[in-house]
């Protein structure tokens, strides 16, 4: 039988939050032993204030160490606004988390879209891929980028990165990143990184909490139904790991695996 994602279920995010750092600090050292930097992709929405929650937390001790330095972010999907915008993924990473980082520690590099190109989303698109190209092409010179870990969202719709349920998008095969200009959710105009993209991640963690995304928890892991997040359970397996609090899963019948590591 094929191998199935990981659901890992928290009482609450407070709980969650420090295995979401463990995990992540996991694949950090995964991503420094094969190839001496973290390449990470990182989502809007509930994600960054979580994640932050974890990654500020004071450090445990050597084998809990958020390494900055060694950090590349990318994002997942960004809106096409610019950086100062309200609807930007990257100000609210910015917000949440990079403008919080101790002056004491280091900073992580940070891939942001090219806003020179914000009226032309085809243009972002591209030009989003060649940051791909130079910063992936060396260690891999390959057809895919290889991210050492992707962190995304689950909107409550089903969608992932701004790949939407039923949008010709999750047809792409051959763009790492592609332009969308009828988002469901605003903004509308967006770039994204591809299904195949995210399914090729080493590793790939959903963070989703709340009540509210009970519906589409129970659609992803009990119908599928060619949604987004079904896409990349699919795609990835157990290279895959959502990080849920109980809210998100009351109800949904698949079976929950204590975390560890
Ligand atoms: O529009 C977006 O939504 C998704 C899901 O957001 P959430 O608030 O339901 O967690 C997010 O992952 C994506 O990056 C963002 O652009």
């Amino acid at each position: 039988m094929a191998k199935q994602a990981n659901l890992y279920a928290f009482p609450d995010t407070a709980s969650l939050a420090p295995a979401l750092r463990s995990y992540v600090i996991q694949c950090q050292e995964a991503g420094i032993a094969r190839h001496g930097a973290f390449k990470v992709g990182v989502s809007g929405g509930s994600l960054p204030k979580i994640l932050a929650q974890g990654l500020l937390a004071p450090s445990s001790g050597p084998h809990d160490e958020v390494k900055w330095d060694k950090w590349e972010i990318f994002f997942a999907d960004e809106r096409a606004v610019p950086l100062d915008h309200e609807d930007s993924n990257y100000k609210l990473l910015k917000d949440e988390l990079l403008d919080k980082i101790p002056d004491d520690q280091s900073k992580p590099i940070v891939h942001t879209i090219d806003t020179t190109h914000l009226n032309d989303t085809q243009e972002l698109a591209d030009q989003y891929e060649q940051v791909l190209v130079k910063s992936f092409a060396s260690r891999d010179s390959v057809k895919l980028p290889i991210f050492d870990l992707l962190l995304l969202g689950c909107g409550p719709d089903g969608h992932t990165c701004s790949l939407f349920p039923g949008h010709q998008l999750l047809r792409e095969t051959s763009a790492w990143v592609a332009p969308i200009e009828d988002s469901p959710k605003p903004p509308p105009r967006r770039i994204t990184l591809t299904l195949p993209v995210v399914n090729h991640s080493v590793r790939v963690a959903f963070v989703a909490t709340g009540g509210g995304k009970k519906g589409i928890m129970k659609e992803i892991f009990e119908e599928g139904k060619g949604l987004p997040c079904a896409l990349v359970n699919e795609g990835t397996g157990d290279r895959c790991s959502w990080f849920v609090d109980n809210a998100a899963v009351e109800g949904v019948s698949y079976q929950r695996r204590p975390f560890s590591l």
